[in-house]
């Protein structure tokens, strides 16, 4: 495009930037890392794959946060970033940096750069929920695995499917019908919905460890909806994948016993499909973002809850 003569950067010269990686800092410090796909007179910006990343002296961790609007006036500064140029910081894990700044807090409070109370990034992260996704086709064993991690490591399960059967059956929902007929069908319910049972309930659950939330993210609108209302409230350490042969898992449903609408071989053909097309993708994008723990699941409850507590360890160490 023409640039005006004399040229003068400002908003007008991010549209050379356009498609190019941009680092973003807003006005309450956070700072965003994405592809800028849009730009308006207003610098009101469009990202897409962004990434937050927060510094903790020569280490920094990013956070997934999709696709994000920022209104120009939230916007410190903006510009190009180019990551072969060496930095000498150190990506870590989130779950690494968290336990730098718990040490540092204990024994070196003051020689945090930014240790007092209103530093953006440390509030962030002290605050949020820490969260596993536990995700594996239907009768992988993630209720039963749960129940296990629940039990012994403090952990509180929260399994998406049990809380929209429980919001079907409460009096008075509006949703019970739209659950059900979801749920018969193996489709998967409005993240709206899903996503505000489980925030619920992770706000009702007191001071837990972490949450297992189980059968969730299970396809994009999931993904999407999770980043737009829990970014900010909710860290993922990561996601516990169990995976299992289907006709297994198959067989194990249909032997549960629970007597769920869904446990029958037309669901199951349903939610295998749904599993297959729209919740392994999302497993895949995890995994490129090195997120995943995969467990197999198709041996006894007791093999897999050894290999589980050995990823919970390792997860604790860094
Ligand atoms: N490792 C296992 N071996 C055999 N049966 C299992 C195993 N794990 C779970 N089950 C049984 O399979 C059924 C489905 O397990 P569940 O934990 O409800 O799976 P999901 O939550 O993934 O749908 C249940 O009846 C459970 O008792
Ligand atoms: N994130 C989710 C999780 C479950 N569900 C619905 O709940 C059903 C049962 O899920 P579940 O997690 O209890 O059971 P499994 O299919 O994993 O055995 C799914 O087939 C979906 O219809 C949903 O819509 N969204």
């Amino acid at each position: 495009m023409d640039l005006p003569d004399p040229y003068l950067p400002g908003a007008i010269s991010l549209f050379e930037q356009l498609d190019k990686k941009l680092l973003v800092v807003l006005r309450d410090g956070r700072k965003l890392i994405g592809y800028l796909r849009s730009i308006d007179q207003f610098a009101n910006l469009i990202l897409e794959d962004v990434v937050e990343r927060t510094f903790v002296e020569k280490y920094f961790c990013e956070t997934g946060q999709g696709f994000m609007l920022i209104r120009g006036e939230n916007v410190e500064l903006a510009g190009e970033i180019d990551d072969s140029i060496p930095t000498g910081l150190t990506q870590v894990l989130l779950a690494v940096l968290r336990a730098f700044i718990r040490s540092s807090r204990s024994l070196r409070l003051s020689t945090l750069p930014f240790s007092h109370s209103t530093s953006p990034s440390t509030s962030i992260l002290r605050n949020m929920h820490n969260v596993v996704f536990v995700l594996g086709p239907p009768g992988s064993g993630k209720g039963t695995i749960c129940a296990k991690i629940q039990e012994n490591l403090g952990y509180v399960h929260l399994s998406a499917g049990d809380l929209l059967r429980a919001e079907r059956q409460r009096e008075g929902s509006e949703f019970g019908a739209l659950i059900e007929q979801h749920i018969r069908n193996g489709s998967i319910v409005p993240v709206e919905i899903t996503c505000a049972l489980l925030e619920n309930a992770m706000n009702n659950s007191g001071d837990a460890k972490g949450f297992l939330v189980d059968g969730f993210p299970r396809n994009e609108d999931n993904l999407q909806g999770w980043n737009k209302q829990m970014t900010g409230k909710a860290l993922v350490q990561f996601v516990l994948f169990l995976s299992c042969p289907v006709p297994i898992c198959i067989q194990r449903c249909l032997n549960r016993g629970q007597g769920r609408t869904d446990d029958n071989e037309e669901s199951l053909k349903k939610r295998v499909e749904t599993y297959n097309r729209q919740t392994f993708p999302i497993i895949e994008h995890f995994e490129k973002n090195g997120l995943v723990r995969e467990v197999k699941s198709e041996r006894s409850v007791e093999e897999i809850y050894a290999d589980v507590v050995e990823v919970f360890n390792q997860a604790a160490k860094v």
